[in-house]
């Protein structure tokens, strides 16, 4: 097995607006993921824990509970065990997870039907989806700073105001026994990039699983924590998706990432929550004015269409002689992972 992966800790609370962008950009250059540190986000401790605890009161619901909240077309709702598969190519069963897709809410309001007992807790999941949302807008602008480009290119292009953005919060949860696991055959979360612009991740200690491919191929485990330093809770992990390496022609990096069952004394239930963050489903996927990214492709000089990421969905950039759009990039992966 490949070492465990040293990613950068950034300080997103940085008043060096300039360092805080460069360093937020290297690592997505290098990497395409980075810690942010939790001393540093507008989140407590009590925002995460609660919502771990409702991520764990939800998914303790007996099935028939859940069932009738099931995902439908519009990708909102419960996800049973091996009803999603990330990675279809190399895995015949579905991943070994449940999630819940719980739309971005808007004024404190869920957007959605969900279980009384998880309704009730409406205002702690706004708060979250709230919190989340003003982290990504923080590094959106940090990595236009980074860019050389308006602070407000990306966010401009985020504002939930003017459309459907698809952003959403996930609970995930990986339970450690399930029958007819097979080692090696089986995985938690199938290979994959993320579709959207970057993902937030909370991870709980004790709980890891969450590899990253490098540029050797091979899979890197990502520590939980980075480090031994005190945290109120565990650093948020970031990752760029596709559409923020689309709009940087692949220099920032949408790196595939998968979750596997650790092995030895650490077969614990895995309890993960999202938050995917995605431009307005209008915006063509095209190049940002940026000259860093200029200056990138002036050194590639790449094929137009060369996939980003893992890529499965959206081998071809161009449809109908315009530009692939965030929206048309998201339902492409979502019809190629739901069988
Ligand atoms: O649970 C995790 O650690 C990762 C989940 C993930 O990669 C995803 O849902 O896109
Ligand atoms: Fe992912």
């Amino acid at each position: 097995m490949t070492s465990p992966i040293n990613l950068p800790l950034v300080d997103i609370s940085n008043p060096d607006y300039k360092a805080a962008g460069k360093a937020m950009l290297n690592a997505a250059v290098e990497y395409g993921f980075l810690y942010i540190d939790s001393r540093t986000t507008v989140f407590t401790k009590a925002d995460v824990e609660s919502a771990f605890d409702l991520s764990k009161e939800f998914f303790g619901l007996p099935v028939s509970e859940k069932a009738p909240y099931k995902r439908g077309p519009d990708n909102v709702g419960w996800v049973g065990m091996h009803v999603e598969t990330l990675d279809p190519e190399h895995h015949k069963r579905g991943d070994f997870k449940e999630a819940l897709n719980i739309l971005e809410t808007k004024n404190g309001k869920i957007m959605q039907p969900l279980p009384p007992s998880t309704m009730k807790r409406e205002a702690e999941i706004a708060r979250f989806s709230d919190l989340c949302n003003q982290t990504c807008i923080q590094i959106l602008n940090l990595l236009a700073h980074g860019l050389e480009m308006p602070d407000d290119f990306f966010t401009s292009r985020h504002d939930s105001s003017k459309g459907y953005t698809g952003n959403s919060v996930r609970l995930l949860y990986y339970p450690s026994d399930v029958p007819g696991y097979c080692a090696g055959k089986d995985i938690r979360a199938g290979a994959h990039s993320d579709y959207g612009s970057i993902t937030l991740l909370f991870q709980r200690p004790g709980q890891p699983g969450l590899e990253i491919q490098t540029p050797e191929q091979e899979w890197a485990p990502v520590p939980v924590y980075p480090n031994e330093d005190e945290y109120p809770f565990p650093p948020i992990l970031v990752n760029i998706g596709d559409a923020l390496s689309y709009w940087t022609d692949g220099l920032l990096k949408s790196t595939v990432h998968r979750v596997v069952f650790p092995g030895g004394d650490e077969g614990a239930d895995r309890y993960s929550i999202a938050f995917f963050c995605s431009p307005l489903g209008t915006t063509e996927l095209i190049p940002v004015p940026s000259d860093v990214v200029a200056a990138h492709r002036e050194k590639k000089k790449e094929d137009e269409n060369q996939l980003v990421g893992y890529g499965g969905g959206a081998s071809e950039l161009n449809v109908g002689g315009r530009r692939l759009t965030a929206g048309e990039h998201l339902q492409a992966r979502l019809a190629a992972t739901y069988l």
